[in-house]
């Protein structure tokens, strides 16, 4: 584990389509164990333009899981555990506005959560903590990742609502109309509660949602199916790997902790008092809040 003010490592979740990155030095697939079970898959490790990165594919090599069997949970341990100080989440999302279509780039800085069926926090019964998320994501990264698609000239909208919903079936289109009064952009499954479990291990995260459909509110266009979010993920997983190229030299040269608070984010967030915590949780909690429960 690194101390989070020392140099970055850079975590990359790929979602659907992403199931490797190319082009690393030094590449290795290595298992990690965590406290809190299996991870998807086993992390690759390598580098790029010198710059330490560590790629988990989110659904597993080959698409094993579903959204809703994921262990989010074990998945931000085990890049905790590997070092990982900023992760980039890459997720295929149904766009919920006109003007965003498919191919589109969207680096979303707000999510609604409406998932109901996972673990959305590391800590519980012993050892109890409440982070903010208030700002969910980390805009220094968003900045960075702004520039660099920028410098592509890549399809790119900073900023967005990412509506969470469980899966896995598509929504209904009453569900889609009412996510769109919401005034939500995009749509998908996966990135809660890795959010918000990587704010709990005070680890920087952003997310580019590319999208791949209309959902299914759109008159103009097919309800949304796995063949055409693959079709259209095939030519943005290209985009997304100039993308990584583009940003991992701006990532590289931090130097201190995160200027937003990311890498604080426990600092007032624990409430169990030391009395009353729970030595078995807190052994679980080695990785991820070490830092402040010491240990
Ligand atoms: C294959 S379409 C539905 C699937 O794609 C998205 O996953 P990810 O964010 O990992 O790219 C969506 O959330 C669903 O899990
Ligand atoms: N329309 C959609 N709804 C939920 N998840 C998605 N992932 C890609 N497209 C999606």
């Amino acid at each position: 584990m690194a101390e989070p003010g020392s140099v970055p490592v850079i975590g990359i979740i790929g979602g659907s389509g992403i199931y490797e990155i190319d082009g690393l030095k030094n590449a290795e697939w290595r298992k990690m164990t965590s406290s809190f079970g299996e991870p998807s898959d086993a992390l690759l490790f390598g580098e790029l333009d010198g710059q330490r990165l560590v790629f988990l594919p989110r659904h597993g090599r080959g698409h094993k899981l579903s959204p809703s069997d994921l262990n989010f949970r074990a998945n931000i341990d085990a890049m905790k555990r590997a070092g990982v100080t900023e992760i980039l989440s890459l997720s295929a999302v149904g766009s919920l506005r006109e003007d965003l279509p498919p191919g589109h780039f969207v680096l979303v800085d707000q999510f609604i959560d409406r998932t109901f069926a996972r673990q959305k926090s590391f800590f519980g019964p012993g050892m109890v903590a409440h982070v903010s998320v208030a700002d969910p994501v980390c805009g220094r990264l968003g900045d960075h990742l702004a520039a660099a698609a920028g410098e592509l000239s890549l399809p790119c909208r900073r900023g967005g609502t990412y509506m969470v919903m469980e899966g896995p079936q598509f929504s209904t289109r009453a569900e889609s109309e009412l996510y769109r009064s919401w005034g939500c952009d995009v749509i998908g499954m996966t990135n809660m509660p890795e959010a918000k479990l990587a704010r709990e291990a005070e680890i920087c995260y952003a997310t580019v949602a590319m999208v791949t459909d209309y959902d299914c509110w759109h008159e103009g266009h097919d309800d949304v199916t796995v063949d055409q979010v693959v079709q259209t993920l095939l030519g943005n997983a290209d985009k997304a790997r100039a993308l990584i190229k583009q940003v991992v030299p701006k990532l590289s040269g931090r130097r201190d902790i995160c200027d937003r608070g990311c890498h604080r984010a426990l600092d007032a967030a624990v409430i169990t008092q030391a009395g009353a915590r729970d030595p078995v949780v807190m052994a679980r909690l080695d990785a991820v809040a070490g830092r402040v429960l010491g240990g």
